[in-house]
């Protein structure tokens, strides 16, 4: 019965939990609850129940789930496993009581462990599995399977029920098995506790599952609300363009309605139209046919115009007949046109020539940067070159002074203004004349800016050198159809009277020997590099290699001061296409060294020398000026180097102008005045007309011939040289055939030529080397080919007397041919000697300051060298009386001179090289030596080493 009611009790342990509770009212007697406190307080002595506790209070009390455990162990030792109680957790005291009321147990002191020990463990299961249930509510399922298994356990208890009533042995078979199924039930328990972690974690993923449901449901929620938000959008949107749309059907409508009602008014129109287009091609028609009948009248027309046609064409041949007849004439005109340009261009020169060959220009510098304060002393500048200089200092009528130039040139005048008044002067230059322009003044007035310019200046401040080379480039181009002209240009320095190259790059170079000849090409320097220039570029770069090796020292006076006169020389040879005719010019372009006194430059040492050297040059150069200016029969050229190398351009064949250079400032005033006083004396000089160097064509054809003749003579000299080493009587051989070789050129003798010609060419032959082939060739002109060959004639005559006057004094036993051959022996110094001889006939003895006029040897020398001092052509009386004079007296060295034989003019100029230039010189000199020896027995005039 009991087992029956223990069955009952434990199906219905979970759905009757409330009416058990009330049934457990009255369960425990009095002494059964004292007793069992005590048994408690015992067991358990963490409880400490009061012993007086009444059974409601006990009821009410919690106990733990493990000292639960631990009393039913008590009990029945073993019967619980403590992790039980763990997992219980709390148990109400009531449950306990009730548990012990099911179990049937009367008291604690009557509890047979054996007896009610499969009840309690069925009571314990029943209260874990209702814990179990009640936890986990929700997993229904599990509570399921727990039932199930429940179900199952209950089957297996109630087969151990069975057992256990049966006897001792099958109780403790039971017992067997019991624990058995306590191993088993462990087993479950843990099967529970694995399915309890599943169910917790089957509840966290519940909960997460329910969260993400929500979510999801949440996001459905949105999202329905989104599409039915958008389903309202789309639906008023369908509805407005449902409105636009019904709109547009409604324009549509209309204007189909329209377009129709045009198609019927095109309709209309195009059927008018055909119409009219009708209309029209009849009228086209009409048309056509009234063109067609004017074409045909039209055709007959131009029938009768190409008639009259073929009649103008025959007129207008006439014509043209007509004009070729008179373009002939014109033709035959232009063919003079360069005969009128020859004359135009002797005119020209003409007008040049009347307006005087010394132009003097007078130049003001302005103030530069800084002397704005500076008080001027120039009072006036005229238009007809009038000047008024005043001095404050003075007063009275000293006060102002007028000068008068060609021109004055104010400080606002520009480069090109300046050089607009020298261009006429270039252009004379190219048609044969010798020109001079330089440049006069005070240091630091403005000389180099006039004739360079600035340093590395622009074209627009270009200086007359510039600007006169660029023109006769011009110029020379222009004419290039009728004359071909080429160009040398030679730079030179006078520092110090020494001449120096200017476009050597030696700094170290020694002194240059002048040749103070006239030469109507101006080849004053002979030594000088000459450079060939083909245009205005190949000019700046020699000018500027010139200006950097110009000497240039500082004073006080101008810090950049030219310490040395610059002489520029352009030679110019323009043959005629046409006649070939030599035309000759050459242009001198001189920056002066500063003029000032040397008491202002307060020069001392170096520099005072260098003043003084300028000093006398320039006062070397008023005289000469000052000669020509009172046409005195002597010009003193010789004084200086300066007036030695611009002799060809201060004599009478060459045009001359002088920028004359002044410093406004006032302290400068006695400059100024010195200066103008100067220019005032050069402005006064008038030099004959100018001569233009142009050489025939004969005098060409007989240089040709000349030079043939040279050959000839060389081949010659050459045979005679091979018999003497065939025949090896050397001396005898070699003397014969000097005889039979000079006996060629003596007067009497069988020569080919003249006996000039062949004096002339032995000369040649001995010159060898030429430097300046192009400006030696063809060295004469029209002037001095007249000039010269009478002066030839008459120097051969000369030359002849002088032999036989040599014969009659000391000369004894020396023919004509013989003296010849003596000046071909002095011809053939070596080149350095020659250098020596000729520096020495311009550096040394010859250039004594006033040889010209005492008469000494030098002056034989001068006389050969300058043919134009004394004209002996020109005064046959003058020569006679020297002649007598000579003979007579010893001591008449001035007479001396007037008898040395002249040399040929012709010789001298088609040969102006260095060498020839010093051969004639040496000859003359030597013969000059001779005679002096011989007419005044005095050897202290020459240095022994001039005498070998
Ligand atoms: N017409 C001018 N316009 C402007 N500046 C000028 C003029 N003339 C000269 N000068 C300036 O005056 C200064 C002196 O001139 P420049 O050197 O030509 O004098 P100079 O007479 O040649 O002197 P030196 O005798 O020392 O050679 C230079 O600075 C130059 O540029």
């Amino acid at each position: 019965m009991r087992e029956n009611g223990t069955a009952n009790g434990l199906n219905a342990t979970h759905d009757v939990e409330i009416e058990e509770r009330e049934s457990f009212e009255g369960l425990i007697s009095g002494d059964c609850l004292s007793s069992l406190v005590e048994w408690l307080n015992a067991i358990v002595p963490d409880l400490r129940l009061p012993l007086d506790v009444t059974e409601e209070e006990l009821r009410g009390c919690l106990i733990d789930g493990t000292v639960f455990c631990t009393i039913l162990n008590k009990l029945h030792p073993g019967s619980v496993e403590m992790d039980v109680g763990s997992e219980c957790g709390p148990v109400n005291f009531k449950r306990f009581l009730i548990a012990m009321d099911e179990m049937g147990l009367p008291s604690f002191e009557l509890f047979d462990i054996e007896q009610h020990g499969a009840c309690l463990l069925k009571k314990i299961v029943q209260e874990i599995e209702w814990r179990v249930s009640t936890q986990s509510e929700n997993l229904k399922n599990q509570n399921n399977l727990c039932r199930a298994r429940e179900e199952k356990y209950q089957s297996r208890v109630r087969a151990l029920e069975t057992l256990v009533k049966g006897t001792v042995e099958e109780n403790k078979v039971v017992i067997n098995q019991l624990l058995h199924i306590k191993i088993e039930k462990s087993k479950l328990e843990e099967k529970a506790k694995v399915e309890e972690q599943d169910v917790l974690q089957l509840k966290k993923e519940k909960i997460q599952n329910d969260i993400e449901m929500s979510r999801i449901r949440e996001e459905l929620e949105s999202s329905k609300q989104m599409h039915e938000r958008h389903c309202l959008q789309l639906e008023a949107q369908a509805e407005n363009t449902k409105v636009v749309l019904e709109e547009k059907l409604k324009e549509l409508e209309s204007i189909l309605s329209d377009s129709s009602k045009k198609v019927d008014e095109l309709q209309s129109f195009s059927e008018s139209k055909q119409k009219r287009w009708k209309n029209k091609e009849r009228s086209y028609q009409s048309f056509i046919d009234q063109q067609y009948r004017a074409l045909k009248e039209l055709r007959k027309a131009s029938k009768s115009i190409k008639h009259e046609a073929l009649k103008t064409r025959k007129s207008y041949s006439e014509e043209l007949n007509y004009l070729g007849i008179k373009l002939k004439g014109l033709v035959d005109a232009a063919e003079n046109y360069h005969s009128v340009l020859a004359e135009n261009r002797r005119l020209y020169n003409e007008v040049q020539d009347l307006k005087g060959n010394i132009r003097v220009y007078c130049r003001i510098r302005p103030f530069l940067p800084g002397q704005s304060k500076k008080q001027t002393a120039i009072e006036y500048i005229g238009e007809n070159g009038e000047l008024v200089v005043s001095n404050p200092a003075k007063k009275g009528k000293d006060t102002h002074r007028l000068f008068k130039f060609n021109k004055v040139f104010s400080p606002a005048a520009t480069q090109e203004e300046v050089f607009l008044d020298t261009q006429p002067l270039i252009r004379s230059v190219l048609d044969g004349y010798n020109v001079c322009i330089f440049a006069y003044g005070q240091t630091g007035s403005g000389k180099t800016y006039t004739m360079s310019g600035p340093n590395g200046s622009s074209k627009e401040d270009w200086g007359v050198n510039f600007r006169a080379l660029n023109d006769l480039f011009q110029i020379s181009q222009n004419r290039k159809s009728s004359i071909i002209y080429e160009v040398g240009v030679q730079m030179v320095e006078i520092y110090n009277e020494q001449v120096r190259d200017l476009l050597v790059g030696d700094s170290c170079q020694r002194r240059l020997g002048i040749w103070s000849t006239t030469q109507p090409n101006g080849l004053a320097v002979p030594e000088a590099s000459m450079h060939s220039v083909k245009s205005t570029t190949d000019v700046l770069e020699l000018m500027n290699i010139g200006l950097m090796n110009r000497a240039v020292g500082a004073t006080a006076l101008n810090e950049r001061s030219s310490r040395s006169h610059s002489v520029l020389t352009v030679h110019v040879r323009g043959m005629d296409i046409k006649t070939n005719a030599v035309l000759r010019g050459s242009l001198h372009l001189v920056d002066l060294a500063g003029s000032e006194r040397v008491d202002r430059s307060e020069a001392t040492g170096d520099r005072l020398r260098e003043a003084q050297h300028i000093n006398k040059s320039l006062s070397a150069l008023g005289d000469v000026i000052f000669a020509l200016a009172q046409k005195n029969a002597h010009v003193p050229y010789r004084n200086s180097k300066l007036t030695q190398v611009l002799q060809s351009s201060l004599g009478g064949q060459a045009k001359t102008l002088m920028f004359v250079q002044l410093n406004p400032d006032v302290e400068s005033y006695s400059e100024t005045i010195s200066t103008l006083k100067f220019a005032e004396r050069v402005s006064g000089v008038e030099l004959g007309a100018a001569l233009t160097n142009r050489e025939g064509r004969d005098i060409r054809e007989l240089m040709e011939q000349v030079a043939f003749l040279k050959e000839t003579i060389t081949k010659k000299d050459q045979e005679i040289e091979h018999l003497q080493l065939l025949k090896g009587n050397g001396n005898a051989i070699k003397h014969g055939m000097s005889s039979m070789r000079y006996g060629s050129f003596s007067p009497g003798g069988q020569s080919s030529g003249t006996p000039r010609q062949s004096q002339s060419l032995a000369r040649r032959q001995s010159l060898g080397n030429f430097e300046k082939a192009a400006f030696d060739v063809d060295n004469c002109s029209v002037n001095s080919d007249k000039h010269s060959e009478a002066g030839s004639q008459q120097s051969m005559d000369d030359l002849k007397c002088h032999n036989e006057s040599s014969v009659q004094t000391n000369l004894a036993g020396r023919d004509f041919g013989q003296n010849i051959t003596d000046d071909i022996e002095l011809l053939s110094f070596g080149d350095a000697d020659a250098e020596e001889r000729l520096s020495d006939i311009s550096d040394g003895d010859l250039s004594m300051g006033d040889t010209e006029t005492d008469g000494s040897i030098c002056s034989a020398v001068e006389f050969t060298l300058f043919p134009e001092v004394s004209k002996p052509s020109d005064k046959p009386e003058e020569d006679e009386k020297a002649d007598k004079a000579e003979k007579s007296d010893n001591n008449g060295r001035s007479i001396v001179p007037s008898k040395l034989p002249k040399l040929p003019q012709k010789v001298v100029q088609t040969k102006p090289t260095r060498l020839s230039m010093f051969t004639s010189s040496s000859k003359v000199s030597s013969s000059a030596r001779k005679i002096t020896a011989a007419t005044t027995g005095s050897s202290s005039t020459m240095p022994p080493k001039r005498r070998q």
